[in-house]
C-alpha cells in the first residue's frame, strides 16, 4: 500500500482501493480487508453490540466508528426536547435509540444524539463531517452506504453480523467484486438532474444489472456534477444491485472535503491529496462490463411501479401488460399496476398525488432543498395535496437552510418543515402514508408498503417532487413556470458557493454555551448523568467480564438437507417484502417468524385482525418447508436488513435456491447458517421447480455441492459456492473467531497504515466533545478527548 502503479497491469479505481486495504489473502481467494470508516445507527447495531458483550469482546478501533440516530426518530420540533422517554412515543423505537445510547457509552464511541445539531441520516453526516474520505473503505449496516463512493471511497452496506465483525476486528472478509463502468457521454440537458440520471441508468440496466459488481460512474456528465449530486447517484447504485458505486475523486471532491471538521489538516492534507490524485482508473484497465449511455437520452424521469427499475420519462405513459411477453414480467407489471392503482396507458402527467416527501439520504442535502425551494417559491401547495413534507438530512443542513430562508419559502407555500431523520423514506417513525395514498417522493425505494401499508410511492428529483406539490400532479419540470418575481427571496443555484470556507463555517457544529463557571468536561458529564443506564446492558457487560473471552462461536453446521421446497414464482423479491420495516424495531435476532413475508401472508379483516392468505408459506405442507425455490432473479435485493435471513431461519427455512441474489442478503444468509444457492433460471424451472410444486422432497448436499431429486437422482451436478463460505458452513464456524486468529496481520497492517495513511489517524475521535459519550460507568474504555 498504496497500490503499486508502476507495474504493467492497469487497474481500475476499485482495484486500487481494494488492494490498498488487503490485510490477508487466503488460499481460496478470500480476502480480509481493513475498514477505515464505520458508521452506525440504531436499527442494525443492537444485536451486534449484544454479540460483542456476550463474547466479552471490545471495539478494536473506536476512532474508526461514528454513530448517530436516524431511522426511528420522530421529525417533530425538538425545541422542547427533554428526554428520549418523553420525546419518542413509540416504545420499540425508543428502545432502539436508548440501546444505541447505552452501547456508544459502554464502548466509548463518538455519537451524535438527538440534542446534537450534527445528528442526521448516517449518509449525510459522514460526508458532512469529513469522516468520509477518498480511497477509504466505508461500511455501515445500511444498504445506502454506497453513497460514500461518490468520494472515490469503497463504500458498501453490511449486515448486523458484519457490523459486529467490524467492531471486533476492524476488518471484513470479502470476495473481490467484478468491475463495471457506466459512462454517461456528453452533457445533461437543462432540467435534468442527477436523480433523473440514476433512475434512467437503473431503468436501463435493471435492479439486478449491477449484481456482483462495483460500478464506476464516469464521463463528462459525472465530472460536471457537484459532490451532492454525485452522492445521489452512488446512493442509488445499490438499487441497481451493485455492491458499491464509485466516482473518481477530483478537484470538486477535494474542495468539498477541505476544512471539514475531520478532514486532514496542514501537511497531512497535502499528503492526502497527493495520494487521492492517484485514485483513478488507469488507461487500458479491464472492466467486466463497460456500458455507455448518452446524456442526451436522459430526460426528467419518475417511477410508476414497485421497483426502482420501473422508471419512465415524465412524458411517458403507464405501461400496458399486454405489451409484455415474458410471463414473470407480465405478472409483475399486472401486480404493480393493481397495487399502485394505475390504469395502463395513462399519461404520467395526468396522475394526481396526495402527498409529497422531500428528504432521505438520496435527496435531503442543501442543494436538494434549494432546488425544491426554487420551484416552490411564490407558489401555493395544490389543494388536492394533503401534505408536502420537507425533511433535511441533518441538523446542520436544517440550520443552513434556515439561514438561507428556505424554511420560510416552504412554509409560505404550505409545505411542512421538519427535523432531520429518515422519516417517510421508510416510515419507521410516525411519518407514514395512509393506505392508497400516492406520494411524489425524493427517496430511493418504491417497494410495496415502503412508506406505509398499501402506500404508493413514485420516485423523482427534488424539483419534480416540489412541482407535484404545487400542481397537484406529476409535472415535467421543464414546463414548470417558476415565479420569477424579483420580490421573491433569492435562492442560491445548485453548487454555487461551494467554497470550503463558507461550507465549513456552516457545517462546523456550534457548541452549546457552557453554564457560568462550568468546564466542558462537566457539561458533558452532566448530560451523561441525564441518560439513564439500561439494566439489561449493565448486566450483560458485567456478566461478559466474568466469562473468559470466547473464541469462535459455533454456528449450526450445514451438511445435507432433505426437505420439500416451497415454490415462489417471483422476481426482485426485496428484503422489505421478506420482512417489512415494522419488524425491524427489535434489539433481538429471534422471534421474527411472524413478520416473514407479512404483506403477502396476511390481510386485515374488518376488525383489523390478520387473516392468512393463500401465500405458499401458509399452505400445507409448505409451512414445514426448509427450502425456498425461487424462479425469478435478484432474491433479497434492497435493504441490508439481516432481519430477512433471521426471519427465514425463524420460520425454518435453511436454504434458498434462486437464479441470483441481492449481494448483501447473500452475505447475510451465510452469517446465519443459511445456504443461498445460485442456479441458472432454466435449470430451476426445468429440474427443481416441478418437484417443489409436486411437494416432493429434494436433497441439498453441501459437501458435494449437489442437488438431488426425490429418488436421489442428481438434478444439479455441482453448484457454485466460494470455498471459504462452504468451509464455514460445513464446520459451523463463526467468522469473527476465525478473523481474530489473524490478529498479527491486522496489527501489522495498522502499523503500516499509521505511516502511509497517517492522514486517517484520529478519525471520529477528532470530533469536538459530544454529549453523552464521555464516561463509561460499565467498565469499558471511555472515549478521551
Ligand atoms: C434499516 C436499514 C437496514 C435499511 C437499509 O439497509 O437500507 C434502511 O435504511 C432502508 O433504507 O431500507
Ligand atoms: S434509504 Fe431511507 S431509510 Fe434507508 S438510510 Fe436512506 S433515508 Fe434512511
Amino acid at each position: 500500500m498504496p497500490s503499486d502503479t508502476s507495474t504493467s497491469t492497469p487497474k481500475t479505481l476499485y482495484d486500487k482501493v481494494f488492494e490498498d486495504h488487503i490485510v490477508y489473502k487466503d488460499d481460496s481467494g478470500s480476502y480480509l480487508i481493513y475498514i477505515d470508516r464505520h458508521l452506525i445507527h440504531e436499527v442494525t447495531s443492537p444485536q451486534a453490540f449484544e454479540g460483542l458483550k456476550t463474547a466479552g469482546r471490545t471495539v478494536r478501533r473506536p476512532d474508526c466508528t461514528l454513530a448517530t440516530v436516524d431511522h426511528n426518530i420522530p421529525t417533530d420540533s425538538r425545541k422542547n426536547f427533554k428526554s428520549l422517554d418523553t420525546f419518542i412515543k413509540q416504545d420499540d423505537s425508543r428502545v432502539q435509540v436508548q440501546t444505541l445510547e447505552d452501547n456508544v457509552r459502554d464502548f466509548g464511541l463518538t455519537y451524535f444524539g438527538m440534542t446534537d445539531s450534527r445528528q442526521g441520516i448516517v449518509h449525510v453526516v459522514g460526508p458532512e463531517q469529513g469522516f468520509t474520505l477518498p480511497g477509504t473503505t466505508v461500511v455501515c449496516g445500511d444498504s445506502h452506504t454506497s453513497t460514500h463512493g461518490a468520494f472515490g471511497a469503497l463504500a458498501f452496506g453490511i449486515g448486523t453480523s458484519e457490523v459486529e465483525h467490524v467492531l471486533a476486528t476492524q476488518t471484513l472478509i470479502q470476495a473481490k467484486s467484478k468491475n463495471m463502468r457506466i459512462t454517461i457521454e456528453g452533457k445533461l440537458s437543462p432540467g435534468v438532474t442527477s436523480k433523473d440520471l440514476v433512475l434512467h441508468v437503473i431503468g436501463v440496466i435493471g435492479t439486478a444489472g449491477g449484481t456482483g459488481c462495483v460500478i464506476e460512474f464516469a464521463g463528462e456528465s459525472i465530472r460536471d456534477l457537484s459532490m451532492e449530486a454525485r452522492m445521489s447517484i452512488c446512493n442509488m447504485a445499490i438499487e441497481a444491485g451493485a455492491r458499491a458505486g464509485m466516482i473518481q475523486p477530483d478537484e470538486t471532491t477535494f474542495n468539498y472535503i477541505k476544512d471539514r471538521p475531520l478532514a486532514p489538516k496542514g501537511e497531512e492534507w497535502d499528503k492526502a491529496v497527493s495520494y487521492w490524485k492517484t485514485l483513478k482508473t488507469d488507461e487500458g484497465a479491464k472492466f467486466d462490463y463497460d456500458i455507455k449511455i448518452k446524456a442526451s437520452d436522459i430526460v426528467p424521469t419518475i417511477t410508476w411501479g414497485n421497483s426502482p427499475q420501473d422508471a419512465l420519462p415524465i412524458t411517458g405513459k403507464v405501461p400496458d401488460p399486454a405489451n409484455f411477453t415474458d410471463p414473470i414480467t407480465k405478472k409483475g407489471v399486472e401486480a404493480a399496476l393493481k397495487y399502485m392503482g394505475l390504469e395502463p396507458n395513462t399519461p404520467l402527467q395526468d396522475i394526481t398525488v396526495d402527498k409529497v416527501f422531500i428528504g432521505s439520504c438520496t435527496n435531503s442535502r442543501i442543494e436538494d432543498l434549494r432546488a425544491a425551494a426554487k420551484v416552490v417559491r411564490g407558489h401555493k401547495k395544490a389543494d388536492n395535496v394533503k401534505m408536502a413534507m420537507v425533511v433535511p438530512g441533518s441538523g446542520l443542513v436544517k440550520k443552513q437552510a434556515e439561514r438561507e430562508g428556505l424554511d420560510k419559502i416552504f412554509e409560505a407555500a404550505g409545505f411542512v418543515w421538519r427535523e432531520a431523520g429518515c422519516s417517510m423514506c421508510l416510515g419507521m417513525n410516525p411519518d407514514i402514508l395512509a393506505p392508497y395514498e400516492r406520494c411524489a417522493s425524493t427517496s430511493n425505494r418504491n417497494f410495496v408498503g415502503r412508506q406505509g401499508a398499501l402506500s404508493r410511492t413514485h420516485l423523482m428529483s427534488p424539483a419534480m417532487a416540489a412541482a407535484a406539490g404545487i400542481t397537484g400532479k406529476f409535472t415535467d419540470i421543464r414546463n414548470f413556470v417558476y415565479n420569477e418575481d424579483p420580490a421573491q427571496p433569492k435562492i442560491k443555484l445548485d453548487s454555487e458557493d461551494e467554497s470550503s470556507a463558507l461550507q465549513n463555517a456552516v457545517y462546523n457544529h456550534e457548541k452549546e454555551p457552557l453554564a457560568p463557571g462550568e468546564s466542558e468536561d462537566e457539561a458533558i458529564d452532566d448530560h451523561i448523568n441525564d441518560v439513564p443506564p439500561s439494566d439489561h446492558v449493565t448486566k450483560q457487560t458485567v456478566d461478559a467480564k466474568e466469562e473468559p473471552p470466547a473464541k469462535a462461536i459455533a454456528m449450526q453446521k450445514f451438511l445435507t438437507l432433505t426437505s420439500i421446497a416451497a415454490p415462489l414464482d417471483r422476481a426482485n423479491v426485496d428484503t422489505d417484502a421478506i420482512i417489512p420495516k415494522q419488524f425491524l424495531k427489535t434489539i433481538k435476532r429471534t422471534g421474527l417468524r411472524a413478520g416473514l413475508f407479512y404483506e403477502s401472508r396476511f390481510v386485515k379483516d374488518e376488525n383489523g385482525n390478520d387473516v392468512p392468505t393463500d401465500f405458499v408459506l401458509n399452505v400445507e405442507p409448505y409451512t414445514k418447508a426448509q427450502i425456498l425455490c425461487v424462479t425469478g432473479d435478484n432474491f433479497g435485493c434492497g435493504s441490508s436488513r439481516e432481519h430477512a435471513p433471521w426471519a427465514l431461519k425463524d420460520f425454518g427455512i435453511r436454504s434458498i435456491i434462486a437464479p441470483s441474489f441481492g449481494d448483501i442478503f447473500y452475505n447475510n444468509s451465510f452469517k446465519n447458517g443459511l445456504l443461498p444457492i445460485r442456479i441458472p433460471q432454466d435449470v430451476i424451472k426445468e429440474k427443481i421447480y416441478p418437484f417443489a410444486v409436486e411437494k416432493k422432497e429434494i436433497t441439498i448436499d453441501l459437501p458435494n455441492q449437489q442437488i438431488l431429486g426425490p429418488n436421489k437422482e442428481v438434478l444439479v451436478e455441482k453448484f457454485e459456492i466460494e470455498d471459504f463460505r462452504k468451509h464455514c458452513l460445513v464446520n459451523g464456524l463463526d467468522d469473527i473467531g476465525i478473523t481474530l486468529e489473524k490478529e498479527k496481520y491486522i496489527s501489522a497492517f495498522e502499523e503500516k497504515r499509521k505511516q502511509v495513511f497517517s492522514f486517517l489517524e484520529g478519525g471520529s475521535k477528532l470530533i469536538v466533545p459530544v454529549k453523552g459519550t464521555k464516561k463509561s460507568k460499565y467498565g469499558v474504555k471511555a472515549q478521551e478527548w
